[in-house]
C-alpha cells in the first residue's frame, strides 16, 4: 500500500495553513499522506508561520512548482456507458467520439483513488477551500486528483472559479413553497457569470498542455447560446490562445454577445439557431485544427461535476434530498450526477440526491422523451424562449442525461414562458436576481411541491446557472408588462411622477398605505 500511495511532500504540506486540528483530525492509516500532514503541520507559532511565506520574487505558480507532488492517479477517455469496451484514449489525444460515433467519458483510475478513504478526501478538499494556493484556490482544481490528475500545475489556466455561493432561500421557500430547507447554488456568481467557467478552466488548461506538446491546436471553438462562448473566450484570452465562437444571430442577450467580443474572440454571428451552429462547429472542427469546446467534449464535464462535490462539502458532507438543474445541451445534469456518484463510490457520502432536470416547454426534447417512458428519442425544433441559453432542440448529451436521471431516480419537468417568468419575478421579489433558466428550475420545484413529490422539509438545492445581470432585457420586458399573451402577474413597473413635492408625497402615501394599513 505504502508504495502506491501519493506522496504530498511534507514541505508542501507544511506550507498549507489548514492542518487538521486534533478534534477533526482524519483517521490516520499507514498509507495516508495525512500521517505526514499531521506531523508536519502541527500548529506553528506565528513567527514560524511567517517563515513559510513565499519569497517576494516568486509568484504563486513558481511556488506551486517547488511543491509538486507525485501520485499514481490517472484518467483516460472511454466510450460512454459501455463497460464491456476495451477502447480507450489518452487525454492527450484529440478525440471527441468513440469509434462507433458514441459519446466518450473521462474514466478515472478508481482503484488508485480508493486507496484513500472518504475521510481522507473530505479532509483534503476541505483543507483547500478559501486559499490562494495555486491551483487549489480554485473550487475546480481543489479537486484536481478527481478532475485532471496528470496535468502539470504550470499548464493550468484558472480564474479561481468555483467555490460558489450556496445560500438558504429562506423567504422564497417559506412564502411561496412552504419549505424550510430550500437552497440555491449560485453558479452564476462566477468569473464570466455562468457555470461554464467550471468546465472551461479544465478544457482550456488541457489545450494549453496540448499546445505545449506541439499538438495541432491553432485555436479553440464552440457553438453557443451565450455562456459557453463567454467562458471560452475569457479563458483563452487569459492563456493567449485564439478562440472562435459560433453564435446564433439575434438569439443571445446583448450582455452575452459583448463578452467574447471584449475578450478578443473571433465571433461569427450565424443566421441559424444553436442546433445549426452546433452542427457547423462539429463539421469545422473535423476539418481544421480547432479544438472543440462544447460539452460533447467530455473534459468539460470533469470541471462541471465539481459543483456537485461542492454542494456536499458546503453541507458538511450531508446529502440533500433533491437537486434541480435546468437542462439544454444536457451535459450539466450528467456532470452533477457524476460528481455525486464519485463522492458515493469513494466513500465521502453514502447516497446521492434525486436529480430533477428542468426544461423550457418551448425547447423540451428531454421532457418529451421522459414522458414517453424513455421510448425512442426525437429531437425537436426549439422555439423561442426567454430562457435563451437552453433553447436547444437536439442536445448532444441526451444519452448522458438519460443515464443520470435513471441512476438517480430522477424526474424531468418543464416550464411554460409564463411560468418561468413568474417564477423568476417571484424569486427576485425575495431578494434574488436570477436568470430565466433558474426560473425554469424554480417552476419545476413549484410543480413538484404542488403535487407533493417534494415535501416541505426536503432539503432541496436549485442550481442557478447564470447571473441575472446577463438577462436584464427579459426582466425589463416583464416588469414593463410588454410581453404579449402574458399577464406578468408580479410586474413591478416604475411609477411616473411629476417633479413637485405634492405629487411625490401623494404617490408615496398611497404606496405606504398599501404596505401598512395602520398608516392613516
Ligand atoms: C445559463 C444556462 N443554464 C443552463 C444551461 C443548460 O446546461 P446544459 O447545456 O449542460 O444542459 C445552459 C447551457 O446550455 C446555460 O447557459
Ligand atoms: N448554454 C450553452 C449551450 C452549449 O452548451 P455546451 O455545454 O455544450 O457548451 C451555451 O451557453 O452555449
Amino acid at each position: 500500500m505504502a508504495a502506491a500511495a501519493p506522496i504530498f511532500r511534507s514541505s508542501f504540506l507544511s506550507s498549507q495553513p489548514l492542518s487538521p486540528t486534533p478534534s477533526t483530525a482524519p483517521r490516520l492509516t499507514s498509507y495516508s499522506p495525512l500521517s505526514i500532514r499531521a506531523t508536519a503541520t502541527s500548529p506553528d507559532p506565528p513567527a514560524a508561520a511567517a517563515k513559510h511565506r513565499r519569497p517576494s520574487n516568486e509568484n504563486i505558480r513558481d511556488e506551486a512548482r517547488r511543491h509538486t507532488s507525485s501520485h499514481n492517479f490517472s484518467a483516460k477517455y472511454v466510450p460512454f456507458n459501455d463497460p464491456s469496451s476495451t477502447e480507450s484514449y489518452s487525454l492527450d489525444e484529440i478525440v471527441y467520439r468513440s469509434r462507433s460515433g458514441g459519446l466518450l467519458d473521462v474514466q478515472h483510475d478508481m482503484d488508485a483513488l480508493k486507496k484513500f478513504d472518504g475521510e481522507y478526501w473530505r479532509s483534503l478538499f476541505d483543507s483547500r477551500v478559501g486559499k490562494t494556493t495555486w491551483p487549489y484556490g480554485s473550487g475546480v482544481w481543489s479537486k484536481k486528483e478527481w478532475v485532471l490528475p496528470e496535468i502539470d500545475g504550470d499548464d493550468i489556466v484558472s480564474a479561481f472559479e468555483g467555490n460558489s455561493n450556496l445560500f438558504w432561500a429562506e423567504r422564497f421557500g417559506k412564502q411561496f413553497l412552504g419549505m424550510k430547507d430550500l437552497w440555491v447554488k449560485h453558479c452564476g456568481i462566477s468569473h464570466t457569470g455562468s457555470f461554464k467557467d467550471l468546465g472551461m478552466t479544465v478544457l482550456v488548461s488541457q489545450v494549453n498542455r496540448l499546445r505545449k506538446m506541439n499538438r495541432p491546436v491553432v485555436g479553440v471553438g464552440c457553438a453557443s447560446t451565450g455562456d459557453t462562448s463567454a467562458a471560452l473566450s475569457a479563458y483563452c484570452a487569459s492563456a493567449g490562445i485564439p478562440s472562435i465562437v459560433f453564435l446564433p444571430a439575434n438569439r443571445i442577450s446583448m450582455a452575452q454577445l459583448v463578452q467574447p467580443i471584449a475578450n478578443g474572440a473571433f465571433v461569427l454571428s450565424i443566421d441559424t439557431d444553436f442546433d445549426g451552429c452546433m452542427q457547423l462547429i462539429r463539421e469545422v472542427t473535423a476539418e481544421l485544427p480547432i479544438y472543440l469546446a462544447n460539452s460533447l467534449n467530455s473534459l468539460r464535464l470533469e470541471g462541471q461535476k465539481t459543483a456537485a462535490i461542492e454542494i456536499l462539502q458546503q453541507f458538511d458532507w450531508q446529502v440533500p434530498d433533491w437537486v434541480i438543474v435546468p437542462g439544454g445541451n444536457l451535459g450539466n445534469i450528467y456532470a452533477f450526477y457524476k460528481g455525486f456518484q464519485m463522492c458515493k463510490e469513494l466513500g465521502l457520502v453514502d447516497k446521492i440526491p434525486r436529480l430533477v432536470c428542468a426544461q423550457a416547454a418551448n425547447a423540451n426534447p428531454l421532457y418529451l422523451h421522459y414522458k414517453s417512458g424513455w421510448k425512442d428519442f426525437k429531437a425537436v425544433k426549439a422555439g423561442t424562449t426567454f430562457a435563451s441559453a437552453i433553447q436547444i432542440g437536439d442536445p448532444v448529451s441526451i444519452d448522458r442525461a438519460v443515464y443520470a436521471l435513471k441512476k438517480s431516480n430522477g424526474i424531468v419537468e418543464e416550464a411554460t414562458e409564463e411560468e418561468l417568468m413568474d417564477a423568476m419575478a417571484q424569486a427576485d421579489s425575495t431578494g434574488m436576481f436570477i436568470c430565466p433558466h433558474t426560473g425554469v428550475a424554480l417552476t419545476a420545484l413549484f410543480k413538484l411541491r404542488n403535487n407533493g413529490i417534494i415535501g416541505p422539509n426536503d432539503r432541496t438545492v436549485v442550481v442557478s446557472t447564470a447571473h441575472g445581470l446577463k438577462f436584464t432585457q427579459s426582466k425589463v420586458d416583464y416588469h414593463s408588462n410588454e410581453i404579449s399573451d402574458m399577464a406578468c402577474r408580479f410586474a413591478n413597473p416604475p411609477t411616473q411622477v411629476k417633479a413637485d413635492f405634492g405629487s411625490v408625497m401623494d404617490v408615496l402615501k398611497k404606496y405606504l398605505l398599501s404596505k401598512n394599513s395602520k398608516l392613516h
